[in-house]
């Protein structure tokens, strides 16, 4: 698969107020372009055809898998599959009424695109800007505002035209590269998957169209070459006694057989003998490939450590500057002792100081305080027990993000963008 292939899939999240009608809207996708199976079709005809509705409820698709996760079955993020012929999608979905900037923030640093969904009848609300905020920190590429329930609003232009001014107005000052905004009904279809007759005015593309154009190829680091080591593979059978592999996912440039490494932190350097990607060879490797390499030289290396290029390297350093998403129903001191994982890596740290947080709404810094709260979003100094192998998040997503861990409890508390 060559980064031309790889064009081809994207990855996005969904994000919005409690009811904006994220289900309905995954479902609508999922169900006009036949994406879901004939009998999970049914049952939610059915099922609507009880409840005594003359439409088919598609947030009923997705809430079949919502109570698998209320039983446990999936934790965090759930992802979605749906392909059509130019593209497969990805969908890591949100579930839950308060998670929603926790899901955002876990899924994002692979996520090509961000849909923010408005309900028309509300116009913005604090979570809107909140998750465009961070979907602005978290340097999403590509951030759809879809005005949803535009049935509710006799299919109004100015309606319409009114939340994107006011959304233009707000997200100038942030730093999204790609906005684009489409009015829909998730419910009725209109301009998801098929054009709407009932919004002639509208010239845009619809979201689906959208989804399957918009260009891909360049949202992943392809310079800085970076190969965190998850796992050592070292089979004990006779028969591979010299194999030795490092799998692990590509998180920057590109990698091929041949190519000369250098692993951190030992500095020991070899030529990569060939890379695998679900155990056939391949002749080059990039983000965000997982695959398994293999190293002319017997050297060793270890989970947490990251193979690069010789002539470029990434910082290594102890001590980090970050803004992170707090994320946890106890607010976070100074001197506050964490895990803190980044890549393959985790260390024991300390959140020295809390320089200030960000009021979303204004984006004004609040400066001189003690604590932050849940879903605060703040810049700190950190520092690890070990030297850590990053880049800025600017240059890389992937090597540039943190989460945070209380020792204690073992939660995610926190995830951060390190400066
Ligand atoms: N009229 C109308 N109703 C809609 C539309 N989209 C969603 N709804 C309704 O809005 C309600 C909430 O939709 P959901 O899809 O469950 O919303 P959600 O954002 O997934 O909700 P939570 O995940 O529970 O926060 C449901 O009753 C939907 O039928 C729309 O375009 N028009």
């Amino acid at each position: 698969m060559s980064i031309q292939e790889n064009n081809q899939l994207l990855r996005f999240t969904t994000a919005g107020s409690v009811d904006d009608g994220k289900s309905t809207l995954i479902g609508r996708l999922l169900f006009d372009s036949k994406s879901i199976f004939e009998d999970q079709i049914e049952a939610v005809k059915t099922s609507s055809e009880k409840k005594g509705f003359d439409y088919v409820d598609l947030s009923l698709l997705t809430d079949g898998l919502k109570s698998e996760r209320e039983q446990g079955i999936t934790i965090d993020v759930a992802y979605r599959y749906f392909a059509t012929p130019k593209r497969k999608f990805i969908i890591a979905d949100t579930p839950g009424h308060t998670q929603y900037t926790r899901n955002m923030v876990t899924g994002a640093s692979t996520a090509n695109l961000a849909i923010i969904l408005v309900d028309a009848r509300k116009g913005l609300l604090e979570q809107t800007y909140r998750h465009s905020f961070i979907a602005s920190l978290l340097k999403i590429p590509h951030v759809v505002v879809c005005v949803n329930k535009m049935d509710l609003v006799d299919y109004s232009e100015e309606v319409y035209n009114n939340i994107v001014s006011d959304y233009e107005a707000f997200s100038s000052k942030l730093d999204i590269k790609d906005v684009q905004f489409v009015p829909i009904s998730a419910l009725k279809g209109d301009n998801v998957v098929e054009r709407s007759e009932n919004m002639p005015w509208f010239e845009g593309s619809t979201l689906l169209y959208h989804l399957e154009h918009v260009h891909i190829a360049s949202d992943f680091n392809h310079i800085d070459c970076r190969f965190p080591v998850q796992m050592v593979i070292r089979p004990h059978t006779h028969e591979f006694q010299d194999f030795r592999g490092y799998a692990g996912r590509i998180d920057g440039g590109i990698f091929k057989p041949g190519d000369e490494v250098k692993v951190l932190p030992s500095g020991f350097s070899s030529k990569i003998k060939s890379i695998e990607l679900n155990g056939e060879a391949i002749e080059e490797a990039y983000a965000p490939m997982s695959v398994t390499m293999t190293l002319e030289d017997e050297i060793d290396i270890s989970r947490g450590d990251m193979i690069v290029r010789p002539n470029n390297q990434p910082k290594v350093e102890q001590d980090l500057e970050v803004m992170v998403c707090w994320m946890n129903q106890k607010a976070l001191q100074s001197r506050t002792k964490v895990i803190l994982k980044h890549t393959t890596k985790e260390c024991q740290a300390m959140v020295k100081d809390i320089q200030y947080k960000v009021d979303v709404n204004t984006l004004h810094r609040i400066e001189d305080i003690s604590e932050i709260g849940m879903n605060d979003i703040a810049r700190v100094s950190i520092r690890t027990a070990q030297p850590v192998f990053f880049d800025s998040y600017r240059k890389n997503r992937m090597t540039g993000s943190i989460i945070l861990i209380d020792p204690n409890t073992n939660e995610t508390v926190g995830a951060g963008m390190i400066i």
